[in-house]
């Protein structure tokens, strides 16, 4: 786990010459294994918070234990060797291909070459990218999603316990977004990495996040689960943060597939509208809304249909 102890993060205003707290006294714990998002509005200190895990940026005081370790104990290249680290600016080497790009740290650990290339064809596949494909190719050759799928593979390459990633799905269009969001979701339930993840978008935090850590101005808001800040805000800036539609936001963290019901005997699967049950449950209900049924058909990877999805199954969330 990694423990934030009374941290703080002092800056000084480049025009009046004043210091402020860009984060303040902040106790923070994200737990081993899952993902935590750190979410909150521009300039609350979410950045800044995240860098100072890895000492791309040095406390003014307090302090930073991974796993009960000081990380001003580290040297900061050993200890960025150990945390994979994501953003949003994927920053693949143009030069290099793919293979090349997502072997940079393994070769610069001096791994055997052999042991390496096969490590980088299973995160490619892992990732998604196929590697007879993909291996090859130059990072001017991709889509944006596919570079980012890349810059997860590069991340995961050293094996890091500890995953740190900056708006990382921020550059990519809805479609692309949920799809490689789905695709880090896939393989953070294989390898339970400790992930802290910043996002300003609620929808990626509740949807993403087994935790979620609202920042306001440098401080901790409230740290829960999604439902928690959802159903349970803290304080009126949590609420308004969240917005109104907070339920419809939790929509978006439900998969379809996990609201599904048996199709009823008699029912004519074929005349419903379709939806793929990695897709969100606010996806079913926008298609709902916009064919005018009450149920989706819900299929699985193959295209299999496994269920329905009603209006009843949506209230209940
Ligand atoms: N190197 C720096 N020097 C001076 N001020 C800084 C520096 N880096 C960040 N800040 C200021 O510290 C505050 C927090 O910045 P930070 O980048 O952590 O916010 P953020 O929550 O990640 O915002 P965003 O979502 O817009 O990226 C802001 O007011 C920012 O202007």
């Amino acid at each position: 786990m990694i423990e934030l102890q009374d941290l703080t993060k002092q800056y000084q205003n480049p025009q009046t010459g004043a210091e402020f707290y860009a984060v303040r006294h902040l106790d923070l714990t994200f737990p081993t294994g899952e993902i935590t998002a750190l979410l909150g509005p521009s300039g609350c200190g979410k950045t800044t918070t995240l860098r100072m895990i890895n000492r791309l940026s040095e406390p003014s005081s307090g302090r930073i234990l991974i796993d009960g370790e000081d990380v001003l104990s580290v040297r900061p290249e050993l200890l960025r060797r150990r945390i994979g680290y994501v953003i949003q600016q994927v920053g693949l080497f143009p030069h290099l291909t793919v293979a090349q790009n997502v072997a940079t740290v393994p070769d610069l650990l001096g791994q055997p070459k052999a042991q390496t290339a096969g490590r980088v064809r299973e995160l490619l596949s892992l990732v998604g990218l196929e590697p007879s494909e993909f291996a090859h190719k130059r990072p001017n050759e991709l889509s944006g999603g596919q570079a980012q799928r890349v810059g997860v593979a590069r991340a995961l390459a050293a094996d890091p316990p500890v995953l740190l990633m900056d708006e990382p799905f921020g550059a990519l269009d809805p479609l692309a977004r949920e799809k490689v969001q789905d695709a880090f979701l896939d393989i953070q339930r294989r390898l339970h990495k400790t992930v802290v993840m910043v996002t300003h978008d609620i929808d990626e935090a509740l949807r993403m996040g087994d935790r979620v850590a609202l920042m306001n101005a440098g401080e901790l808001a409230q740290f829960g689960t999604p439902d928690d800040l959802v159903r349970r805000p803290a304080s009126e800036f949590v609420r308004q943060f969240l917005g109104e539609d907070a339920l419809l936001r939790q929509l978006a963290g439900v998969p379809a597939s996990a609201l599904v019901l048996p199709a009823p005997a008699g029912l004519a699967l074929a005349d419903l509208p379709r939806i793929s049950g990695s897709l969100s449950a606010r996806s079913a209900l926008s298609l709902m809304l916009q064919e005018g049924h009450e149920q989706v058909a819900v299929t699985g990877e193959g295209g299999q249909v496994l269920g329905v999805l009603n209006w009843q199954a949506l209230e209940r969330v």
